[in-house]
């Protein structure tokens, strides 16, 4: 079964077309992959996506429902969180706090609820404050649990994303370029969590311009070059595939 289907998906910025009736199916339980040269559309598709930016046509549906009329918060609430090329993490808290942080940023909570803690809401922040610790144990980072986020390196800060998606307990994850300035063998072990984790059923859709990541990682891969659809299949047959090798080199 689909979980997200986007169907003749277009963006258009000024005179540039950065997204051109795009279509793209992500399996349940699928690590699918998006891949394509640089300003293929890759990245506007993401957003398009988790509705950071609304489409000026097409459609998205997620399990089965329209999703291209809500915000991102309303988005992330039904399950389908994104993370970024360049990692939102804020320095100045503690890698525990920004997971924390995570849930009520990503589902809109409302502020005071942060602030007036109800006995209720001091019970829920109690259970956060331990899924957020089995997230960090989970993916190795639990040692740096109070240290800055500022601190951490690179790939550990892409790591705190993939930490602070999971906060919302999602179905599927959108993520950008996981791999993009990570040191080799965090590659690896970020590779192991995203099959941990989607082997207990998360959904993933990744970005990613590293093709040994691409193909160790992904069931199937989507391709795109200048806004349109190239080509889609496994990852040794997009690997193959003439238009996909044209597609690069002529950039
Ligand atoms: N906010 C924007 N305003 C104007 N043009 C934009 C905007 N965002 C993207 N573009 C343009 O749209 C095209 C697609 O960009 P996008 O970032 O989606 O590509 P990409 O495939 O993600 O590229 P990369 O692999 O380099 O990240 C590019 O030509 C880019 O310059």
């Amino acid at each position: 079964m689909a979980l997200l289907t986007a169907t003749q998906l277009t963006k258009t910025f000024g005179g540039i077309r950065a997204v051109d009736a795009a279509s793209i199916e992500v399996p349940e339980g699928s690590i699918t992959g998006l891949i394509g040269p640089n300003g293929a559309g890759k990245t506007t598709l993401f957003n398009l996506l988790s509705m950071f930016l609304r489409p000026d046509s097409g459609e998205v549906q997620f399990a089965e429902e329209p999703i291209h009329e809500l915000q991102p918060h309303q988005v992330a609430q039904r399950g389908l969180v994104r993370t970024f090329q360049v990692a939102r993490v804020l320095s100045r808290l503690s890698v525990l706090e920004n997971m924390l942080l995570a849930a009520q940023e990503q589902t809109g909570e409302k502020f005071w609820n942060v602030w007036w803690r109800s006995p209720r809401i001091a019970q829920e922040e109690e259970a956060q404050r331990e899924y957020a610790w089995n997230i960090l144990e989970s993916i190795g980072l639990a040692h740096k649990a109070h240290d800055y986020a500022g601190s951490l390196s690179g790939g550990q800060r892409k790591l705190l994303e993939l930490g602070r998606a999971l906060m919302v307990k999602p179905r599927l994850i959108l993520l950008d370029e996981p791999a993009a300035g990570v040191n080799p063998t965090l590659i690896n072990q970020i590779c192991e969590h995203i099959q941990a984790w989607n082997r207990q059923g998360i959904t993933f859709l990744v970005i990613e311009h590293n093709m040994d990541v691409v193909m160790s990682l992904c069931d199937r891969v989507w391709v795109m070059a200048e806004g349109r659809n190239l080509a889609s299949g496994t990852p040794e047959e997009v690997q193959n595939n003439p238009l996909v090798l044209e597609a690069y080199l002529g950039q």
